[in-house]
This record gives C-alpha cells, structure tokens and sequence, in this order.
C-alpha cells in the first residue's frame, strides 16, 4: 500500500476490533465503492478476542489463524499503527508516523484496555488480550508449570477454567469471597466456587496482591499476609477501561466512553463511535457502555450503516455469554449481585433464570444454563419497566428448561 500521508478516504476507522470489522460489513451493504481505512494498532492483527479464553484451548480443530478478524474484505487495513490525534473540523486523523489521513466519515473503534497493578514488567505476565498474550500463555503453562491468575471476573475464571481443562495447575488469586461474586447472586457464585474447587483449582479468595517478584523462570506474587504465590506465568484480569483518550485531546464529549447519540454519532461532526469504548442509548435500560462482543458487532454494523448514510437508531440491547467447565450462561442486561434478585431454578437445580431488579424493575437477566431465550428476556426487561409483569410474576416468566 501506498505511503498513507496526505491519502484521503470515504471512510476512516480507528481500532481492528470486532467493532471495526462488523463496522466494514455494516458500510458496505449500503456503499460498495467507497474507499475504507482501517487503523488497528495491535501489531500481530486482531482476533476475535472470546476465542483467546474458550475455544483455542478446548477445542482442537480451532487456530489463531480461524480467529483472526478483517481477513479478505474490500478495504485498505494497517495493523500496528496506533493514531495518535484526530481533528475533527479538520476531518484528518494523524498516525504515530508523523502521516496525516483526511476522512469524510470517522469511526471511533477503539476498544478498552486492562486495568494494571503495580507488578515488574515481565512477560510472564500478561493482562491477556490479544494473539500474543495466548501464544505466550501457550508457550509457558504446562502440566508441569503451573499459572497464576489475579481476578475472580470474566477473564480470571474463563482463564482458570481452559487451563485447568488442559492438565494445568491454577491458583486463582481474588479479592471477593467467591468466584465471580460480583456479577452473580450467592447461590450461583458458590456453585461456581466449589466447582472450580471440585476441578483442582487452588482459589485464594478475600486476597489482594500486593506485589509480585521475579526470577529465572518463575514469578512470583505476593498476597496480603506477604506470602508469596509462585508460577511459570500470571493472568491478570482485574476489568478494563475505556480508549477514550484520542476523543478527550480532541473535545469530544467523554464520560465514562465516548459518548454517543441514538445514531451512534459523538458530538463532533462526521465521528461516530461503537464498541467497548462507546456510552450509548439503550432503549430499554438508558445510557451505558458495553464490553461485551455482541453488543460491539451491533453497534459497529450499525455505526457503519450510518457512516454510509443510513441514519438510523440503534435499538438494541445485546446478550453476552460465557463457559465455566461444565457449565455456561447467557445474560441480557446488568448483572449487578448489588442488585436485587429473584432466582427462578429447574427442579434438579442445574438451571436457573434470574432476575435482576431496582426499585422492583428488572434490569437483567441471567440464563444460568439456560438457551436460546435472550429474546425472552428482552421482553421481561421491556414488560417490566412498561408496569406490564409485576415482581410477583417473574417467576415461570422464562422457562428453565
Ligand atoms: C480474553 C477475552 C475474552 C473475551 N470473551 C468474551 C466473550 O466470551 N463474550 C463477550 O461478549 N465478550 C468477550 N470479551 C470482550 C470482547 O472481546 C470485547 O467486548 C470486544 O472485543 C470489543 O470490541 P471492540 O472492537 O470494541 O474493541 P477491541 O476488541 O478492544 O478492539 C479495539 C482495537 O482498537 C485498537 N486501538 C485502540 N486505540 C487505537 C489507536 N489510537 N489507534 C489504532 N488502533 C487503536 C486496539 O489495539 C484494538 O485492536 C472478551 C475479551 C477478552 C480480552
């Protein structure tokens, strides 16, 4: 590709998420002719990011290559180049090269990045997120060199549980009482505490790391009381924040993510913003910011209809998943343990619908081994907040089987 400085293009996006590539699709169905760029700055191209915690360890037949996002379609893409500022009244983005790159429709694909602890730089640790993070994984956890990992969230128990499945001692370092505890009521966090338990996992729990220290092919991380945890790797997963920083430096309206309209436009003429590091418009629960991948190719899709002119509304509030060992779920909505909660459970307690509620509204729903009825739970979210299904009716709203 040519040398991008002074290059022009329809259309200029900035991230390689999925965010990015579902933006790319949701811009051609309506243009097919004009001119995209893609600038992503991780240097080993990006990966569908759920496959780095779930299928690359469980399942044989899947590759980096198989995950591997904004393979083969009709733009122009540079992977490890980072932008450094936009202008919007100018219309240009400028790259770390020096380049500048003026657009007629920007995009804001940014992502989030991991919150840090004050540990020493080390490539045995990692905060997990991209290709390199799971090669390096890869290359040092083994049955005989056992991982640590800090967090009792998404990434640390997802982390915990593919590595545990393959032969690999873990010890799981979180500051709650049980896995997972911010996001599920009790009885299901304790199910999932003793069933990583039950799998072999060491869980240190109500711990807060303190620091870590290195040597020749150990790590070393120290909790609370000083002792010191030792492994051949570390994941840290203790959440992540939004990129807002290019938006901030050009006055782009910020507030916990980049703030959008119902047509996913920020406050500066011709720059939209989707994904991780997009606030938006819920229609059905209000102004939020997302992490989850579902909710990034929605509104990347959308945000690239209406670069290309299509001017639409987002209206739509996205599921997320995820696979614990022998159990899964998905959820709609905001899974707060802080929130109340009305659990509906199947006979054998396997499966569980709950509800969670403010002021006797429900908020989300959990489908704790529960399928395909994230519509449903759409509708309970919707009927609730219309006053059309009281608290008392919650339960058998949705099947548990
Ligand atoms: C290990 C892991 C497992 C996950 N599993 C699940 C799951 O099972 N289900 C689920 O719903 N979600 C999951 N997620 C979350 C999901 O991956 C994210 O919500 C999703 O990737 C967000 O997409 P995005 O395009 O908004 O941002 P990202 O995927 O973060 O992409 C943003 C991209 O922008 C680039 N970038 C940032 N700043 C600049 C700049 N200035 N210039 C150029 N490029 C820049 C970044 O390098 C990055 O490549 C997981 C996340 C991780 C890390």
């Amino acid at each position: 590709m040519a040398d991008l400085d002074g290059s022009n293009y329809d259309y200029v996006i900035v991230g390689g998420g999925v965010a990015a590539a579902a933006a790319v699709d949701g811009i051609r169905q309506l243009d097919d002719s004009g001119s995209v760029l893609v600038l992503g700055a991780e240097a080993d191209g990006p990966v569908y990011r759920p496959d780095l915690s779930k299928k690359l360890w469980l399942d044989e037949s899947s590759s980096l290559e198989r995950s591997a996002l904004l393979d083969g379609q009709d733009f122009d893409l540079r992977i490890g180049t980072e932008v450094t500022s936009i202008d919007p009244a100018a219309h240009t983005v400028q790259v770390t090269s020096g380049a500048t790159v003026t657009y007629g429709k920007l995009l804001l694909a940014t992502g989030a990045s991991p919150r840090t602890l004050d540990l020493p730089g080390s490539d045995r640790i990692m905060y997990y997120r991209n290709a390199s993070d799971y090669r390096r994984l890869r290359e040092l956890a083994g049955e005989d060199m056992p991982v640590t990992t800090v967090g009792g969230g998404y990434i640390g128990a997802e982390i915990t549980s593919a590595l545990t499945q393959n032969g690999v001692r873990v010890t799981m370092i979180f500051d709650e009482e049980l896995v997972q505890q911010r996001l599920f009521p009790e009885s299901i966090a304790q199910l999932v505490t003793d069933d990583f338990a039950g799998h072999g996992v060491r869980l240190l729990a109500g711990e807060t790391v303190s620091g870590g220290e290195l040597a020749d092919d150990r790590v070393g991380i120290r909790v609370g009381d000083g002792s010191v945890i030792e492994a051949g790797a570390v994941v840290v997963g203790v959440g992540v924040v939004p990129r807002v920083e290019l938006a901030e430096a050009a006055g782009i309206t910020v507030d916990d993510g980049v703030v959008v309209d119902e047509q996913l436009r920020t406050s500066a003429p011709d720059v939209y913003a989707a994904g991780d590091v997009a606030s938006y418009l819920d229609s059905l629960l209000g102004r939020r910011r997302v992490e989850h991948v579902d909710s990034a190719e929605k509104m990347g899709k959308h945000a690239g209809r209406n670069m290309a002119g299509a001017d639409e509304v987002y209206d739509y509030t996205p599921i997320f998943w995820s696979d614990l060992f022998d159990n899964g779920y998905e959820a709609v909505g905001d899974l707060d343990s802080r929130l109340d909660t009305v659990e509906d459970w199947n006979a054998d307690r396997t499966a569980a619908v709950v509800y969670y509620l403010r002021d006797d509204v429900v908020r989300g729903v959990l489908l704790w081994n529960v399928w395909d009825s994230s519509d449903r739970a759409r509708d309970v979210i919707a009927r609730s907040r219309d006053g059309k299904l009281g608290r008392g009716e919650l339960i058998g709203a949705i099947p548990t089987s």
